[in-house]
């Protein structure tokens, strides 16, 4: 001590281990389309892929796919209906477990807005038999495994 001005002990923070994230995706579907976009962000950059995020502290998986559809769309969504979950080892450093939700508009009239402009590219409805190329690498896989979204009546 000097000048009596107490000094703070250097700490070093070890660096945190990468742990996986929980992601949330919504096939959001109308009729036979699906809402995918194209998108901007690192992960998956110019693919194909539903709307989604991270799931947030305290959250429902409903309410995290209620609430980044809006934010990323601007589209109300109702009956939100849990899938499936997949694991995602997409990259060294990006490691995902991703909640799939399935819902509809509550509006089919309301058209998807770009609410995100630096995340993707904009939003449009695709055929399920006719899905855009290329997809984002976990859809990829789900498609070509069989997985179907819509309901079975
Ligand atoms: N269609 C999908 N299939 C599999 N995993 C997905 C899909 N969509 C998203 N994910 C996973 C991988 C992503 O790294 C993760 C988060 O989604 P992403 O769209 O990248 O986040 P975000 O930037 O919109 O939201 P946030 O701001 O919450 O991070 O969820
Ligand atoms: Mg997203």
């Amino acid at each position: 001590m000097e000048n009596g001005v107490q000094q703070t002990p250097a700490t070093t923070t070890p660096p945190s281990p990468p742990m996986p994230k929980v992601g949330v995706a919504v096939f959001l579907l109308k009729g036979s389309k699906v809402l995918l976009g194209k998108r901007l962000s690192a992960v998956g950059h110019s693919t194909f892929a539903l709307p989604g995020g991270h799931l947030e502290f305290g959250e429902s998986f409903e309410e995290c796919a209620t609430r980044e559809v809006k934010e990323e769309t601007g589209l109300i969504i109702d009956k939100t209906e849990y899938l499936t979950v997949t694991n995602n080892v997409i990259s060294e450093k990006v490691h995902t477990v991703c909640v799939f939700i399935r819902a509809v508009p509550v509006d089919v009239n309301q058209k998807p807005e770009t609410l995100e402009p630096e995340k993707c590219a904009g939003w449009d409805w695709y055929e399920w038999n006719n899905l855009p190329k290329p997809l984002f690498g976990p859809l990829e896989d789900m498609v070509q495994s069989g997985f179907n979204p819509f309901p079975t009546t």
